[in-house]
């Protein structure tokens, strides 16, 4: 192991302890690492807020022709949370065993934010000029909604100003020896269904309670859920990212006292993260959410909405170009739809080329998982990896 490598382990690992979780994230200390990371390398590192407590890390390397579209590299710094007693070892302690680094993080997706730093610092270090502009974000706040991050970046303009020709985002780990790369993903639709109802004695009778009206929102939700599950399950070509998911995620009802069982509550409401596929129209879904409020007297408000769900172009000269640079690298890549969302979308909704890439192979996938690890030698190559494909785009 040459002293770049543990160099770029540590820093791993240090990113890792910071807790940069949910549902109060230390992104302070998270800016301040990053920005003492960049300068090691004598790069230009700013923080900013477009929504208050919530610092958006940005370097900038200004290219040789700074005119012509620019190349954006962005990760997020938070993560999700993790049930510490059903992991081997602490989620944020980044414990080495087997070669394996054990961390919140270490998959989705602080390994592609260090490896985009490192990649780029050593370039950089290397005497390497960029024909074209670099800009690499780290941005809070992906894993609730992404509002206060790359929306954010997007809504004011920022990035419509840096002038982004292509962007790389997260990926996902492939188990297999190939690496899976995403050139879109689903939308994603986070509905809360509200029913108000006739209130009474928990003795009586009572007709259009709230949690009647919510429980036949559940049921129609349910049918659809198991269609789209039946689609799947009968072709074996299909895979999740060819049909939609649903999921109910909350259901709430209750009287002020929680005590009073024998009270009717007035107002229930239901919370469901509904995945669209690109391949198919959204229309259908729009429907399915008119129909259910319509025939369950139900109101529904979203929670999260994507009206516009772009894919990168696959003959593009930036997909072709990350295609070779992989082919010279010897590594075979599978192009994908993203099963889950990612900050891509907001950068697609722009017709940005936005390509997915966590390079990950022979690697369970475990984001949001117990004992999420990534195997230290994978997590090493990815930073070579990177340094060729970033170097190759940034000469067409
Ligand atoms: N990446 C997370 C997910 O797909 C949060 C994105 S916001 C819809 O659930
Ligand atoms: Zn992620
Ligand atoms: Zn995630």
């Amino acid at each position: 192991m040459n002293s770049k490598d543990e160099r770029v382990l540590n820093k791993f690992k240090q990113y890792l302890q910071i807790q940069t979780v949910h549902p109060n994230p230390n992104y302070e200390e998270a800016i301040k690492f990053l920005e003492n990371y960049s300068k090691e390398f004598l790069l230009n590192f700013e923080s900013f807020e477009l929504v208050k407590d919530n610092p958006i890390g940005h370097i900038f390397i200004e290219g040789t022709e700074p005119n012509i579209p620019s190349i954006l590299l962005n990760s997020h710094i938070d993560v999700v949370p993790a049930d510490t007693n059903n992991w081997k070892f602490d989620p944020f302690s980044a414990k080495e065993e087997d070669n394996k680094i054990y961390a919140r993080g270490t998959q989705d997706m602080k390994c592609v934010g260090i490896q985009h730093l490192e990649s780029i610092g050593r370039l950089v270090e290397s005497g390497f000029k960029f024909k074209r502009s670099i800009h690499i974000t780290f941005v809070p706040g992906e894993e609730v909604g992404g509002h206060v991050g790359m929306e954010m970046l997007v809504k004011s303009g920022i990035i419509k100003k840096w002038n982004i020709g292509v962007a790389f985002d997260e990926g996902l780990a492939n188990p297999s020896e190939k690496f899976t790369v995403f050139y879109g993903e689903k939308a994603p639709w986070w509905i809360l269904f509200t029913a108000e109802g006739n209130v009474g004695h928990g003795s009586q009778f009572i007709e259009n309670t709230a949690i009647q009206k919510i429980y036949s929102v559940m049921t129609k939700l349910t049918e659809f859920r198991n269609k789209q599950l039946e689609i799947l399950k009968k072709d074996p070509n299909k895979t999740i990212s060819d049909v939609h998911t649903l999921n109910i995620t909350q259901i709430k009802a209750a009287t002020p006292s929680e005590k009073s069982i024998n009270v009717i509550p007035s107002k229930a409401t239901l919370a469901c993260d509904i995945r669209i596929t690109p391949k198919k129209s959204m229309e259908e879904i729009q429907k399915l959410i008119d129909e259910i409020c319509e025939s369950c007297n139900v109101q529904y408000q979203f929670l999260q909405h994507t009206p516009i769900n772009n894919l990168t172009d696959l003959e593009s000269q930036w997909f072709k170009t990350f295609e070779s640079s992989c082919k010279e690298l010897g590594i075979e890549i599978e192009p994908q739809i993203f099963p889950a969302a990612t900050d891509s979308r907001y950068l697609r909704q722009l017709g940005i080329p936005a390509i997915g890439f966590s390079p990950m192979n022979n690697t369970p996938i475990l984001l949001h998982g117990n004992n999420e690890f990534l195997d230290r030698d994978i997590f090493l190559k990815g930073v070579h990896y990177f340094m060729k494909i970033f170097s190759d785009i940034s000469k067409i």
